[in-house]
């Protein structure tokens, strides 16, 4: 079962809300929220922004190909990524924007490919700033749930706030077209994965497709419609936690209709050691999300010695 937890009551650390929250962190790894301040409407106005991005003609979109470059901002073409080694690459389509830092930042240089600059397409400033403003609130609604998470785990509110001040977050649109008529068993919008940070929230236009695997191993949907929103944990998490979160499988096969959803991956700071805290370990967010960054993507995958997918 995927609870539905109220932000507003998980800010007022209500006893009830919080033993829920505890539980669904721990043992299925995904849960809705509502009452997050962003209404149904915000997010159907941001659905229909990114839909007309991808409506573009493809050559328009081609000039803010991420593949061009050697990062993940910008437009990534259908299967331009391939999150799991056993499935072939998604048929997806995706918008990604993330955090920047300002120009000359020394760390900037030092790890261009976490903190890009993001690729915004010409004659569409609407577009950008809307994102970008979006980009805002849904951090700062991650921002609420991860002080929740840690409250509920028994660690002080503010344990995760200062590995947040310049995050390796980023902002994507899915484009999940009709299932496509050739596609066989090792083909997927978004193939079985874990995400790889910390917290995602997920907004989706309403039309089913995300499946969960649970603690049986059975796949089970989740449908959110806009203003409710899905939350999951990513890797880091999992590590940071030592398990006391979960980083949960989850995958799109895809329908008969098309399908939009606008995660938020609340990534931290490079810098940030997420190895269980007093484990004596380090393990750096910047080179767990690097590894995982040129495992997936075809165009980064080079650098990551795997095999690229035929
Ligand atoms: O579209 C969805 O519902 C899930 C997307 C997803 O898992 C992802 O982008 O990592
Ligand atoms: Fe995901």
């Amino acid at each position: 079962m995927i609870d539905n937890l109220d932000l507003a009551k998980l800010d007022a650390r209500e006893t009830g809300e919080m033993t829920r929250l505890a539980n669904a962190v721990k043992n299925v790894g995904f849960l809705t929220v509502s009452n997050t301040g962003i209404e149904a409407d915000r997010v159907r106005q941001v659905m229909d922004s990114y839909r007309s991005f991808f409506a573009l003609p493809e050559p328009i979109k081609r000039k803010v190909d991420m593949a061009l470059t050697g990062s993940n901002r910008g437009w990534g073409a259908a299967q331009s990524e391939q999150v799991d080694p056993g499935a072939n690459p998604d048929y997806k389509q995706v918008f990604d924007c993330g955090y920047e830092l300002p120009a000359g930042d020394p760390v900037a240089a030092r790890e261009l490919s976490v903190y890009a600059p993001n690729l915004w397409p010409d004659d569409m400033l609407d577009f950008k700033v809307d994102i970008q403003a979006y980009y805002t609130e849904t951090a700062g609604v991650a921002m609420r749930i991860l002080r929740a998470i840690a409250a509920a785990i028994g660690q002080d509110d503010t344990a995760f706030d200062d590995a947040f001040g310049t995050p390796m977050a980023l902002l994507r649109g899915n484009y999940y077209p009709e299932r496509p008529a050739w596609a066989g068993d090792k083909d997927f919008g978004i193939a079985a994965h874990t995400d790889y940070g910390c917290l995602t929230l997920l907004a989706t236009d309403g039309v089913p497709g995300l499946e969960v695997q649970m603690p049986d191993e059975s796949w089970q949907p989740v449908s959110a419609s806009p203003g409710l929103f899905v939350i999951n944990f990513g890797e880091m998490l999992e590590f940071w936690t030592a398990g006391q979160v979960k980083a949960t499988l989850h995958r799109v096969k895809g329908g008969s209709e098309e399908r939009i959803s606008v995660p938020l991956f609340f990534n931290p700071a490079y810098d940030t050691n997420v190895a269980p805290v007093g484990s004596g370990q380090v393990i750096t967010a910047g080179d767990h999300l690097t590894r995982r960054y040129d495992e997936t993507y075809i165009h980064l995958q080079d650098r990551s010695g795997s095999t690229p997918a035929t």
